[in-house]
C-alpha cells in the first residue's frame, strides 16, 4: 500500500526554485495497475522518484506498506525499497558487459543470494518474460524489446510486490511498446503492483486506473475506460 499525504517537492537551483509536486495526496492499493500520464514537466519522474524512494519530498508524509518513510534510515529506506520495488526505465539500464541472466542476476548479488539459488531465480525470470533462449546474450546482442524484456526480468528477481516503471516502452517502436505493455498485464493478473508513466495516451488507458498530472497538481483520477467496459459488462450479464 502506498500513501502520500500531502507529498510536495521544491527543486531549488541557485536563488530560484521549481515546485515540481504541489501536495499530492493519493493511495494506491496493493496489485493495482496505474497509470501516470501527463505534459513535460508535469511532476511525473518525480513522483515515480519519491513513490520509489529514490527522493525525499519536501514537506508532506509518505507511508509504503505501513512504514512512514521519513523515519526511516538511509538503510532501512534502502532495503525496504530493495526488498519490495522493481524498477524498470525507458533505456533500460543493462551494464553492457553481462550478459542477460547475468544482469538479472545483479539485485540477487546485492540482496545476497548465493550462487546457485541466484541462477535459478535468474533462470526463472528470463523465462518468465520469454527469453531464456538469449540467457548467454549481451545486451547489444539484442532487440530493443528484447533488452527491455531482460531489464523486466531483473527488476522481477527479487520478487517485489511492485513495480515501477518510467516510459519503459519510450525507446521501442509500437508493437514492441505492446508487447512490453502485454507483459505488465500478466503481472498485474499475478497480483504485482504496476505504476507506470508514459505520455502515451492509449497505453496510459491499458492500466486500470490513470492519474492525470498538471503542474504537479493531480488533476484527474479515473478508472480507465477498460475498466468501465468490464462494469458495464458485468452490469448486462446481472440484467
Ligand atoms: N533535479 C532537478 N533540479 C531542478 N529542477 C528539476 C529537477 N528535476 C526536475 N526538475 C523540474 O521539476 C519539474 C518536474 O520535472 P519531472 O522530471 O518530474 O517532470 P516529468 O513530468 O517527468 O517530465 P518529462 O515528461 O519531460 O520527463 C520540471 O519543471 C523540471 O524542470
Amino acid at each position: 500500500m502506498i500513501e502520500l499525504e500531502k507529498i510536495s517537492k521544491t527543486y531549488r537551483m541557485g536563488s530560484s526554485e521549481v515546485l515540481a509536486l504541489k501536495e499530492v495526496s493519493l493511495l494506491i492499493g496493493s496489485g493495482e495497475f496505474v497509470s501516470i500520464i501527463g505534459p513535460s514537466g508535469s511532476g511525473k519522474t518525480t513522483l515515480m522518484n519519491i513513490i520509489g524512494c529514490l527522493d525525499t519530498p519536501t514537506s508532506g508524509h509518505y507511508r509504503l506498506g505501513g512504514e512512514a518513510v521519513e523515519t526511516l534510515s538511509v538503510n532501512r529506506t534502502a532495503a525496504l525499497r530493495n526488498a519490495t520495488i522493481g524498477f524498470v526505465f525507458q533505456s533500460f539500464n543493462l551494464l553492457p558487459k553481462l550478459n542477460a541472466l547475468e544482469n538479472v542476476e545483479l539485485p540477487l548479488v546485492y540482496a545476497g543470494l548465493r550462487k546457485k539459488e541466484r541462477r535459478h531465480r535468474a533462470t526463472e525470470m528470463l523465462e518468465r518474460v520469454g527469453l531464456l533462449d538469449r540467457a548467454r546474450h549481451r545486451p547489444n546482442e539484442l532487440s530493443g524489446g528484447q533488452r527491455q524484456r531482460v531489464a523486466i526480468a531483473r527488476a522481477l528477481s527479487v520478487h517485489p510486490g511492485m513495480v515501477l516503471a518510467d516510459e519503459p516502452t519510450g525507446a521501442l517502436d509500437s508493437v514492441t511498446g505492446e508487447e512490453i505493455m502485454g507483459l505488465f498485464e500478466e503481472l498485474h493478473r499475478d497480483g504485482v503492483t504496476i505504476i507506470l508513466v508514459t505520455h502515451e495516451k492509449n497505453l496510459a488507458l491499458r492500466a486500470r486506473r490513470m492519474l492525470s498530472l498538471h503542474d504537479g497538481d493531480v488533476v484527474e483520477d479515473s478508472a480507465t475506460a477498460f475498466v468501465q467496459e468490464q462494469e458495464q459488462e458485468q452490469e448486462r450479464d446481472r440484467s
